[in-house]
């Protein structure tokens, strides 16, 4: 398992390039001194005081490392190595993926062919999938935590499980989390999240794989959650006018208000796009 190491980070790794940063967190590639092997380490700054609003908590932080332990072993989901602690942040050890994030492969080609876009999404389903069947909700699936394993292969690993959270069946959760673009209507309308709430952005990511458009986005926040909650979105004829009936039926079954009537992840790999010939 997990060794919540005392050794201080800086004995065991070299710290390489900065990866990526977000409001509380700064990823790097670091090197294990020992071994010579590269990880991901995200630095999450922790809150000091009570009454802050910066830094991040340490039930989410451990929230977080809960997660990562429960959906260890999915080829499709980013592996957890170490998890470290100083006086300000909470450091987790990850493997790391350096093939880029999938937003870049599509924006190097615009929009993908069919069969490359259901490939990946295939990938996708598995990976929610394996998080669904631990009642774990991801709350962040969008092309920028959906990473290629190696430049030039198709292997992909969702990523950042900041967000991500235990739901018991039955048990309500309700937050304001999410990228605007990729939440669903009960999230827009401060309703109860589900595993239903990963299945709508895998529609957004499959759109946007298809055509390189966003199906909800509006000029601003207000008019892309106002589409949202009314479901508004179109196969223009721009960039859907050669495809398939079968991806935008396997779109349509997930852009769908009512939770209990939305695709789930077993039926989307049931679905004819993704089972294939
Ligand atoms: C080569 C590369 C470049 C940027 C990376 C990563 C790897 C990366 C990684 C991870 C996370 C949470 C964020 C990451 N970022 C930040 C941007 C992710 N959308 C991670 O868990 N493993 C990574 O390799």
């Amino acid at each position: 398992n997990v060794h919540f190491d005392d050794t201080p980070f800086e004995d065991v790794f070299d710290i390489e390039t900065e990866l990526g940063s977000g409001q509380f967190a700064v990823v790097r590639r670091v090197r294990d001194k020992k071994t010579g092997e590269r990880y991901a380490a995200k630095f999450i700054k922790k809150r000091r005081y009570a009454t802050s609003r910066r830094g991040v908590t340490r039930q989410n932080i451990e929230r977080e490392v809960r997660v990562l332990q429960k959906i260890r072993g999915h080829s499709n989901v980013v592996e957890l190595h170490a998890v470290y602690e100083t006086a300000s942040d909470v450091i987790i050890v990850l493997e790391l993926v350096s093939g880029g994030e999938l937003f870049d492969h599509v924006c190097a080609k615009e929009c993908l062919d069919e069969v490359e876009a259901a490939a990946f999404i295939k990938q996708i389903l598995l990976a929610v999938r394996h998080l669904h069947s631990l009642h774990i909700v991801h709350l962040d699936i969008k092309p920028e935590n959906v990473m290629l394993k190696q430049r030039g292969e198709s292997h992909i690993k969702i990523i950042d499980f900041g967000l991500s959270r235990e739901i018991e069946p039955g048990a309500t959760v309700k937050d304001m989390v999410g990228t605007p673009e990729f939440v669903a209507p009960e999230v827009v309308n401060y309703e109860p999240l589900s595993p239903a709430t990963d299945m709508w952005a895998v529609g957004v990511v499959t759109y946007i794989l298809l055509s390189g458009g966003s199906p909800f986005l509006g000029d601003n926040r207000d008019e892309t959650f106002s589409n949202i909650t009314r479901v508004r979105y179109h196969f223009s004829d721009r960039y859907f006018k050669n495809t398939s009936k079968h991806a935008k039926d396997f779109i349509s079954r997930l852009f769908v208000r009512d939770v209990d009537q939305r695709a789930t992840v077993e039926e989307c790999l049931q679905h004819p796009w993704i089972r294939g010939p």
